[in-house]
Formats: C-alpha cells, structure tokens, sequence
C-alpha cells in the first residue's frame, strides 16, 4: 500500500511554551488505513492534527501527505484533505446554507458542481430542516453535523477528525461512523481521529497510535494492544464472605494477576483464567451455592489504554 502520511523526526514545539507539544515523533500510515490517535489531554493529538492538515509550522522534522507538504502546500496537497476541527470555524452569523456555500466556493467548485453531493450529505446527516437557520441559533450537536458537511463537500483522500462525535446525539454518531466505513470501503479513503470514546476507536479503527507528552509511546493494531495486557479478565461474584489470602494464594498458583479483590468479588486477568476459575471451583466444592456467578470478558481498549498511559 502507498503512503498516505509520513512524519519523521517531527517536533512542534508553541511560541513561549516550556517544552515540546510534539516531541520527535516518527510514523507512516498507508493509505485506507482508520487510524485513532489516543492520549491523555494535553498529549499533542490536536497538535498532530494541525501539523497533518498543515495549519501549524513544524519547528523541525517533516510531514508528508501523499507525498506533499501540507503547509507550503506547493504540490496542492490540501486539495485531497478534509478536516473536522475541534472547535467550530463556521460563520455564526450566517444561515447553514450560506456557510455551506462558503466551503464549496473555498474549494473552488461552484454551488451548481456541488449541489447534488451536497443534497446527499445534507439528507445523511439530517440538516434539511436547519439549511436556513442562522447557525448561530443551531445546538452543539447540529453545529457538529455542519462542519462534517462543510468538510466533505469535497471527497477527500485523507479525512482528519478531531474528536468528530463530541456533541453528536446516537443517531448522528452512528450515521458519522456509517459514513466514514463507506468512505473508506468505497474510496479507500485514510482515516485519522482522535477521540476519548475507546469503543468508538475499537470499533472503527485498525491501528492506534498512543501519544503521551507529545511523543509515540504505541503504534500498534488495537488488538495487539489490549492483547499486551492480558486478553481476558474473569470476575468471580461469591454468595458470601471469603479471605482474601487463600483467593491470593489460588491466584498465585495461577499466575493471573489480581485486578480487583473485596470480600465478595475477584476480578483477574491472565493467560490461564481456565485453571484459576477450575481450581476455585473445586475450593467450594463441598459448598453449594458458594459462588454466584463467574463472568468473562476481553479487556477492552480502555482498560489497555489507563495500564498503558500509567505504565508510560
Ligand atoms: N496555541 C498554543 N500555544 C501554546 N501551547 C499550546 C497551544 N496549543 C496547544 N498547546 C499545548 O500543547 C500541548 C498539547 O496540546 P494539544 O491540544 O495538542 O493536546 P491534546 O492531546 O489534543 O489534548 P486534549 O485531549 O485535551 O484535546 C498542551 O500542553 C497544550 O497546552
């Protein structure tokens, strides 16, 4: 697969600023790839995001979007770029209508070239009833499905999305990601989001890049990731009291590491969860009812995300 983006050495460090926002980050993504890019606030995904769609200067290193610099943009990188930015950059004064037109004028098409692509997303993202409203009157979540529009009016090669569902009811989230599958199934189109929801990144994103304090501390498929800590965890629910030492010591004997331990519940994670959960079994044996229920579950990415940005 060719490259979509390429940074190397990349470092962006603000006017003023004590440290580095970006700090020496090296990465490629190939094209169609859904990317979720992951980190604590304040982490640089943002910044990433800004430097990818070439809105901000690099203080050194570089950046390549299919091969082009976005920032001088002499190749007319931009052209195969779209944006969802975090905070709204639409006129408020203007009607939804008027603010789509200044986005297709922007990409240098004229409203009769993009009119019927835009009736399309406009039905999709349910706006009919709102293209004559002052967008100022507009709620977070209608101003959120405006922008998504303005971004698309032309189809881009890259969609960068930064923290696209923030405001979006279930509806509007499930016709964002529906959308964004199709782009990318039909045009091959390469995703790169940020997002604090990590179901949404596990659900729609191959890899994950994990930033923290501006630098790459993960690059990996998200499976990769949550497998790293642990794959399973198993939570035993007891009917009554138990000591804390002998579920410890089972644990031991077991290798998995205690998660969670009160005096009714266990929550472990390991390889061998089997031989831990058959070993408690047959500690109760002679004592029915003991144990109230045994529940297993993948560790999710949230969960991989907290152990890895602490650990980090
Ligand atoms: N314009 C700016 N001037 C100075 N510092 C900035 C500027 N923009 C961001 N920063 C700093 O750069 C660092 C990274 O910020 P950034 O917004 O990229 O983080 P983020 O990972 O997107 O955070 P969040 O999850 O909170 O949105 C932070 O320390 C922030 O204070």
């Amino acid at each position: 697969m060719p490259e979509a983006v390429a940074v190397s050495q990349l470092v962006k460090r603000y006017r003023g600023a004590a440290g580095n926002s970006i700090d020496d980050i090296s990465a490629t993504l190939e094209e169609g790839q859904s990317v979720g890019l992951l980190g604590p606030n304040g982490a640089g995904k943002t910044t990433l995001v800004k430097l990818l769609c070439g809105v901000t200067r690099p203080t050194s290193g570089t950046v390549r979007v299919f091969g082009g610099d976005p920032f001088t943009d002499a190749s007319g990188t931009k052209r195969s770029l779209a944006v969802v930015h975090q905070s709204s950059p639409m006129d408020m004064m203007l009607s939804v209508r008027d603010n789509i037109k200044i986005a297709v004028a922007f990409r240098g098409l004229t409203w009769r070239q993009a009119r019927g692509r835009v009736t399309e997303l406009v039905d999709e993202f349910n706006l009919g009833s709102c293209m004559d409203k002052v967008a100022f009157t507009l709620s977070g979540g209608q101003q959120r499905r405006v922008q998504i529009v303005r971004s698309l009016v032309v189809a881009p090669r890259l969609f960068l999305l930064d923290e696209p569902s923030i405001g979006l009811d279930p509806t509007g989230r499930r016709r964002l990601w529906d959308h964004l599958g199709r782009l990318r199934a039909e045009h091959g189109v390469t995703l790169v989001l940020t997002s604090h929801n990590m179901d949404e990144i596990e659900q729609n994103c191959s890899q994950v890049i994990v930033l923290k304090e501006g630098r790459i501390i993960r690059n990996a498929p998200h499976g990769d990731i949550t497998a790293e800590f642990g794959g399973t965890s198993a939570v035993v629910t007891f009917a009554e009291e138990v000591g804390p030492d002998e579920l410890r010591e089972i644990a031991g004997t077991h290798g998995v590491a205690l998660k969670s331990l009160d005096r009714i519940r266990i929550e472990v994670i390991g390889d061998d969860l089997e031989g831990f959960v058959s070993t408690l079994l047959k500690y109760w044996a002679g004592r029915a009812g003991a144990i109230r229920s045994i529940a297993f579950s993948c560790v999710s990415l949230e969960e991989a995300f907290i152990r890895l940005t602490e650990r980090a």
